[in-house]
């Protein structure tokens, strides 16, 4: 492509904004991808504005926080699932049923595969799932596109390309020969039903893209085609509304990447965050209003409590400083942040704990 002179309108950013072409679409889209794969990063980049959270961490998301991002053209209510990943604990495999359900909920599926790392048994798993969950359009995304050279990125859009095609075509053989199977069963009772024709799989990903949640490269691209691939609707979320994700839970999530800064890898299993209340202070004056916001922080085993509090309460007083800046922004008002610490012995094997902890 050639440079565009001064003179020249640049074809690709026309300056009046365009009435859309075709009819309002809006629905729903799940980001996947095994944990750090960017689905946070690029939801943010998507709905341009902090809604989920991120860190280096890997399954720092429990909730389904919806960001949702609007265009002149449609909507696009996108749904951020915790890691798809093979279940361990009785935590992992509510996560993944919680993945399932919002699966079969949307209208498009992005499988995020990161373009500096080869593709491994968890991107192949998840990928198998995508294939046999059914006939939803995914678009296969490599995130994080600065991080590699051109070619790598090559390399990488052709080995995600040829995974999708791999998944697919197993995924309609392993179903022809189910219904081959059912077929040749012998029937007791009444005529034989004609065999349920089964969707025939798509022969690979809907499209493949390449995109960079921290440079911004094709993530207007991606946001076009995923709204192109939404069914005609009216707005399903009023225009400037970014999430629908209580506040509870925005502020929950905001303590909980503060108290994973900087610690430990095992620890963030074993965190779980609840705001127990949120009460504007009494007394205070109109112009100068102040929240209360009581907060408890649940860990497995009291070493753990040791490591959130610190020396003498330094790295506590860290976490509270920091969240408290990162709430007071969410809601714009002042905020009291009193933070606890708690012991909860193994939470995450406990389906009783796990619901009051709001699993
Ligand atoms: N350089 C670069 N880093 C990125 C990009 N997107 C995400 N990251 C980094 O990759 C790490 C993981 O990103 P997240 O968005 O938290 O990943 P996730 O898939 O939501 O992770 P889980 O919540 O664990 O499932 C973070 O350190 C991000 O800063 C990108 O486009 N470029």
């Amino acid at each position: 492509m050639s440079e565009p002179t001064p003179d020249e309108p640049t074809p690709a950013e026309p300056t009046e904004p365009t009435e859309p072409a075709g009819p309002f679409r809006a629905g729903f889209a799940v980001l996947v991808g095994r944990p750090n794969a960017g689905k946070s990063t690029l939801t943010n980049a998507l709905v341009g504005q902090k809604v989920a959270i991120t860190s280096n961490r890997p399954q720092t998301t429990r909730h389904t926080i919806r960001g949702i991002v609007h265009r002149p053209e449609g909507q696009l209510v996108l749904v951020d699932t915790p890691g798809l990943h093979r279940p361990r604990t009785l935590l992992g495999e509510r996560l993944n049923d919680l993945v399932a359900d919002t699966l079969a909920e949307v209208d498009v599926i992005g499988f995020c595969v990161p373009a500096d790392q080869k593709i491994g048994p968890g991107d192949r798993y998840i990928a198998q799932q995508l294939a046999a969950s059914g006939n939803k359009p995914v678009v296969a995304i490599v995130t994080k596109t600065d991080t590699v050279s051109r070619a790598e990125l090559t390399e990488q859009l052709l080995a995600v390309t040829e995974l999708g095609r791999s998944v697919m075509a197993a995924e309609h053989q392993a179903r022809a020969e189910r219904a081959e199977r059912a077929a040749r069963k012998p029937r007791h009772r009444g005529p034989a039903a004609p065999a349920p024709a089964a969707p025939a799989p798509e022969p690979g990903w809907a499209d493949v893209i390449p995109v960079s949640a921290v440079d911004g490269f094709q993530v207007e691209a991606l946001a076009q085609l995923l709204v192109a691939r939404m069914p005609e609707s009216p707005a399903l979320y009023p225009d400037g509304e970014l999430t629908d994700e209580p506040e509870l839970t925005m502020v929950a999530e905001l303590v909980r990447e503060a108290a994973l800064e900087g610690v430990r890898d095992e620890l963030p299993h074993s965190l779980a965050v609840v705001v127990e209340e949120m009460v504007p202070r009494e007394g205070r004056p109109a112009d100068r209003p102040l929240l209360d916001v009581r907060v408890n922080v649940y860990v497995e085993r009291s070493s753990q409590k040791a490591i959130i509090i610190g020396k003498g309460g330094s790295r506590l007083r860290e976490i509270g400083t920091r969240s408290r800046t990162a709430i007071e922004a969410l809601l714009g008002t002042k905020v009291y942040l009193d933070l606890h610490v708690k012991v909860a012995k193994e939470w995450q094997r406990d389906p009783k704990q796990l619901s009051r902890l709001g699993f």
